[in-house]
């Protein structure tokens, strides 16, 4: 059978790494595509240098023509503009809604049945307009951000109650900015919710508030410490993982920025939720009870995104 094609859109801080991620999972061939000229080329040229050492096979190539990425299973994109210290991911929508518009005409045009994964941020907003440039089917089209809060989330629950990553799961629903909900009945340690761990004397509920507080503020916390852009390592995992999923038709389950018809009383709207992906794209979006509490928190995050893309409507008529 013939290898996949992962074109990444954007062969910036994350574009790379998921690049390098991608060769040595043997997830496919990979293009890299940038509109700075020879960064895509040099970085692809890296990492092909690399296979020899580590063992891969898989074809690296780099282009600032969107006609080489055609035919693309997965496209993965990043490109756009990272906030600095002092910025919230917001004060990018109105750079990055360009960039969105040039990439979602690429993508239509040259990899139509592609499974499109966005990172760009404001997440929610980025990944709504995208599709809407696209025009590419909804299933096929997701946000990466719910896989990244959560395991944020899990790091620091794992190192508070000294136990194995492994066997810490969380889930983060809603938008990806300063109002996403870390769910904490719906996390757990080895199937243990976490009210519970406060219960069983694990922890308090003052610690634990302080985490959500913490994973609430991971992108910042991050951004804080580089002062010269933002999270890479994490977030380009986090977006293999889903890559994954679709190519090997993995059913995961996976929370995920999507376009929710339908559940939590939303009208397609794309925000986090849990979904399951396989080959298909997003085959399901997962609707989850949530008590009065974590509605109102679900709700709060959801008016925000809803003003992210008025505020892009409002840029661009055609969004209208
Ligand atoms: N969703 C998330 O959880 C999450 C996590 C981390 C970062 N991000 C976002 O991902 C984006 C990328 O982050 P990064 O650290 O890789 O940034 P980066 O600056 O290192 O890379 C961005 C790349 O995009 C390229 N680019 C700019 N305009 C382009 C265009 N029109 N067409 C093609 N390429 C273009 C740039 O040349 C650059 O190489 C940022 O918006 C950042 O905020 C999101
Ligand atoms: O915080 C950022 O600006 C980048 C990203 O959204 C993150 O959460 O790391």
């Amino acid at each position: 059978m013939a290898r996949a094609k992962i074109a990444l859109i954007g062969a910036g801080q994350i574009g790379g790494t998921l690049a390098h991620l991608a060769a040595l999972k043997e997830l496919g061939d990979v293009v890299l595509f940038d509109i700075a000229e020879g960064v895509p080329q040099g970085k692809a040229l890296d990492i092909a240098e690399a296979a020899p050492v580590d063992g891969y096979d898989a074809t690296m190539s780099g282009a600032n023509d969107y006609a080489d990425i055609a035919g693309a299973d997965v496209c993965i994109v990043t490109a756009g503009v990272a906030r600095k210290p002092g910025m919230s991911r917001d004060d990018l929508l109105g750079i990055n809604l360009k960039v969105m518009k040039s990439v979602g005409e690429g993508i239509a045009k040259h990899a139509p049945n592609a499974f499109v994964i966005c990172i760009t941020n404001p997440l929610d907003a980025m990944v709504w307009a995208l599709r809407e440039f696209s025009g590419l089917p909804k299933e096929k089209v997701c946000g990466m951000a719910g896989i990244l809060d959560s395991a944020r989330f899990r790091h620091f629950l794992a190192d508070e109650f000294k136990v194995s990553i492994k066997d810490v799961t969380a889930f983060v629903l809603g938008g990806h900015g300063d109002t996403m909900v870390p769910l904490t009945r719906y996390s757990t340690v080895a199937g243990i919710p976490l009210p519970d761990m406060v219960k069983m004397g694990w922890t308090t509920q003052e610690k634990l508030d302080a985490i959500v507080q913490r994973t609430r503020d991971g992108g910042a916390e991050i951004v804080g410490l580089l002062k010269t852009g933002s999270a890479f390592y994490a977030p380009a995992a986090s977006a293999i993982e889903m890559a994954e999923a679709y190519l090997k038709d993995q059913k995961r389950v996976l929370p995920c920025a999507a376009n929710v018809e339908g559940a939590y009383g939303l009208d397609g709207m794309y925000v986090g939720v849990p979904t399951v992906i396989g080959a298909g794209g997003i085959e399901k979006v997962i609707e989850i009870d949530m008590n009065k509490d974590e509605k109102a928190m679900f709700d709060k995050s959801v008016d925000a995104v809803k003003g992210l893309v008025e505020a892009c409507q409002g840029i661009d008529s055609s969004l209208a």
